[in-house]
């Protein structure tokens, strides 16, 4: 359980709360492409509603580096909000966020009505975690919600930042669920506990592979991060994906994993290329090796059909498991069949499944998996950072229980 104050722990009524959400959503042509974020926020913002508070909503859109960038404007977040709860939410547009139309915004709030200011990042002070500008944010609100979870990694005004100048920081709905969800996975998980690892690089998860073979059973790796593992093994892995740096550490991984009587799962066989598609979808001829056969002037973009069967079966004998990055490329139909047998693997298994944001998450979902899942979480790098065992900034800025 999560031990912070959270909205069930307040009552709203007459207030004025400003709530940090994570509506940081992909954007094509002004069009919002993947709602889950908003749609994650929800829960939240209608108990406020209920309470009969005057609810600020605020967040971050993408990197317009502490200036305003139209193409980067929170609008369209407002009007499909305003769809999704059935009740207007009033855009606050204002290029300094809290500005003279924000403040004009709120000051003209009845309760129940929602307000959403415009992007924070537009303010170069909010990722420095400034003081001028959390004061601000501060000063629109009686009490201070965070429920940006995706966000939860970063330490800035509108979610740490704000927290010293308001009497009352709570989380909200969504934060409690990822954390007790992704918490509970991790540190008291119903065994066997599998956890999965993929996508590119070996260095951008060191820590999660180190603190994940402490506590799962079995560990397994697949995607571009496998073959690093696969060269310290000593096999010629041809022109993969490999970081030499990071060869001792794969080393020092495995002998930790039998030192703990972990198991650590590699590629057994292995998809190869001539070479990386481009474009990322075109079609390309690929043969499946054995992970200790493959060519020296061929690359391994997907894992083989015996690995996925193995993958498979260690998925089928578990009761949670957690994953996080694609087995393979799997933006190409041709190179996506190791991550889809394990979507599909995570799809049939009655054990808790959880599945950590960013790729991964998009991976499931485009390919119909996502309501199977028990839990997909809306945190990319925040997701990976909690796997990590790192505090998270925006969790711990809330008030105590
Ligand atoms: N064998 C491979 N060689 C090269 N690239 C690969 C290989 N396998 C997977 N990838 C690429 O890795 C990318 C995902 O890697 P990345 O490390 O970004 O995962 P991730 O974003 O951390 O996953 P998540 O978002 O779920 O945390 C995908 O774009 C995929 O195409
Ligand atoms: O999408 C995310 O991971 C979060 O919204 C954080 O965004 P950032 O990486 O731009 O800080």
């Amino acid at each position: 359980m999560l031990n912070k104050k959270s909205v069930d722990d307040i009552n709203v009524k007459g207030q004025r709360v400003l709530v940090r959400c994570d509506f940081n959503v992909p954007l094509k042509d002004g069009k919002i492409t993947d709602e889950n974020r908003l749609v994650a926020a929800l829960p939240t913002i209608k108990k406020l509603i209920a309470d009969g508070g005057k609810v600020i909503l605020c967040s971050h859109l993408g990197k317009p580096k502490g200036e305003p960038k139209p193409e980067l404007s929170l609008a369209p977040v407002a009007k499909r909000l305003s769809e999704l709860l059935g009740q207007e939410v009033k855009f606050a547009a204002d290029p300094e966020v809290v500005g003279p139309n924000a403040k004009a915004a709120v000051e003209a709030m009845k309760d129940g009505e929602v307000v959403l200011l415009e992007n924070t990042r537009y303010r170069a002070e909010e990722t420095k975690n400034g003081e001028a500008f959390s004061k601000e944010l501060a000063s629109l609100a009686d009490v201070f919600v965070n429920d940006a979870f995706g966000t939860a990694h970063r330490a800035h005004c509108s979610n740490v930042g704000v927290t010293q100048y308001v009497k009352t920081s709570v989380v909200g709905y969504l934060m409690q669920k990822e954390i007790n969800f992704l918490g509970n996975a991790v540190n008291n998980p119903e065994r066997p506990f599998v956890a999965i690892l993929g996508g590119a690089k070996v260095a951008d998860k060191l820590n999660v592979i180190a603190n994940l073979l402490e506590k799962c059973d079995t560990l397994i790796i697949g995607g571009g991060m496998a073959y690093t593992f696969l060269k310290a093994k000593g096999y010629e892995v041809g022109t993969s994906l490999v970081d030499d740096e990071k060869i001792d550490y794969c080393k020092e991984m495995m002998e930790k994993a039998e030192k703990l009587g972990k198991k650590l799962l590699l590629p057994v066989d292995t998809t190869i290329a001539k070479e990386f598609p481009n474009p990322i979808d075109a079609e390309i001829e690929v043969s499946v090796v054995p992970s200790n056969e493959i060519p020296a002037d061929m690359m391994g973009l997907d894992i083989g059909t015996k690995t996925a069967e193995l993958y498979a079966e260690a998925v089928k004998s578990a009761k949670t498991v957690v994953w996080n990055g694609p087995m393979g490329v799997f933006e190409n139909p041709i190179l996506a069949k190791g991550t889809i047998a394990v979507a599909k693997s995570l799809a049939e298994t009655d054990a808790t499944t959880i599945i950590g944001g960013g790729d991964s998450a998009a991976a499931v979902n485009t390919l119909g998996f996502g309501d199977k899942m028990t839990h997909i979480s809306t945190g990319g790098g925040a997701s990976l950072e909690f796997l990590e065992g790192k505090e998270l900034p925006g969790v711990a800025a809330a008030n105590d229980l």
